[in-house]
């Protein structure tokens, strides 16, 4: 039996669950409120808690699988096999101070206080810059504690930066850069191949996200001219259309990013009755 830690509500939720799903292990939930849950697969459950939390129930082995930020596995030190990173929930911890500070540096906060929900990074941060600073450890809104003469400067999330600019604060410096990751207990990664196959699973629908499968009809005549267009992927599937002998069926992945160009390339190649399908995962 397999467990997976998963964030039980938050921005990291929804998310969480949609990979999940288009990884064919839906979260099949009864309620909300619910501690546990099950999926399609019987030997393979959910576990509702807290993304911060995450990191430790793994580690412990409460939970063999969990999905969480990277910030919060790094502040909790957690020991924990770090699989795959899941490519959402980016924000960064910055430095910042109130835009009227003079403070430009890391180094200019020497025996000045910061405040953050991060404490951990935070120390090994300015230890590695040398500052010494003395760590103000609030639970959240931290981005108030510069404006009420509790801290001189903040180590806090910022993705928009909008909550910055809010509350009149700017980003000095970067201090780590986060996103979601799939981790494991080393232990059960030694036991079961299962924890390998959510990987792969998950693994494959990220490599889907970023491309499209391209169909389209050829006049033989253009073939070549089009596969020239095709850029190096696997491919192009080249097939005869039966109704007409003279037409040839063309199939390719491509990638999404570069799909309206390739498109216009094709049509003017001498491609026809051109679809562009979304993929939901690919397996190498
Ligand atoms: N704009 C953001 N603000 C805060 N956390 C973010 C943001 N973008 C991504 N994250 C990531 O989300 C994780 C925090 O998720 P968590 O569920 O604890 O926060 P939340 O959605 O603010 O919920 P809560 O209301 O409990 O604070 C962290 O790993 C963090 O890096
Ligand atoms: O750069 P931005 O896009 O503005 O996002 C960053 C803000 O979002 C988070 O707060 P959240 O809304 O989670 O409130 P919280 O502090 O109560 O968790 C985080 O703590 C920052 O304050
Ligand atoms: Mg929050």
């Amino acid at each position: 039996m397999i467990r997976i830690a998963i964030p039980n509500k938050g921005r990291l939720h929804d998310p969480t669950v949609s990979l999940l799903r288009e990884a064919g292990l839906p979260v099949l939930e009864g309620s909300t409120r619910k501690l546990f849950a099950k999926t399609t697969d019987p030997e393979i459950t959910y576990l509702f808690a807290r993304a911060a939390d995450i990191p430790e129930y793994v580690q412990d082995g409460a939970a063999d699988v969990g999905i969480t930020g990277l910030d919060l596995i790094n502040e909790t030190d957690a020991k924990v096999e770090v699989l795959l990173d899941l490519k959402f929930g980016a924000a960064n911890l910055v430095l910042a101070v109130p835009e009227d500070s003079p403070i430009s540096s890391a180094e200019q906060l020497e025996g000045m206080r910061v405040a953050t929900v991060f404490p951990n990074i935070t120390r090994k941060y300015f230890d590695n810059a040398g500052v010494k600073i003395e760590i103000i450890r609030v639970s959240g809104a931290c981005e108030m504690t510069p404006h009420v003469g509790i801290a001189d400067a903040i180590v806090d999330i910022s993705s928009s930066g909008t909550t910055l600019v809010t509350n009149h604060l700017k980003m000095i410096e970067k201090v780590f850069s986060s996103s979601v990751y799939l981790i494991a207990n080393r232990k059960s990664m030694q036991k079961d191949g299962k924890i390998e196959q959510i990987k792969t699973a998950v693994e494959s629908v990220l490599r889907a996200k970023g491309k499209r499968y391209l169909m389209m009809n050829v006049p033989a005549e253009y073939l070549e001219q089009v596969k020239k267009v095709l850029p190096g992927l696997a491919g192009p599937t080249v097939m005869k259309v039966e109704s007409d002998e003279s037409m040839l069926a063309v199939h390719a992945v491509v990638g999404s990013d570069t799909i309206f160009a390739t498109v216009g390339e094709l049509k003017a190649a001498g491609a026809r009755d051109i679809l562009v399908v979304p993929i939901e995962r690919m397996m190498p």
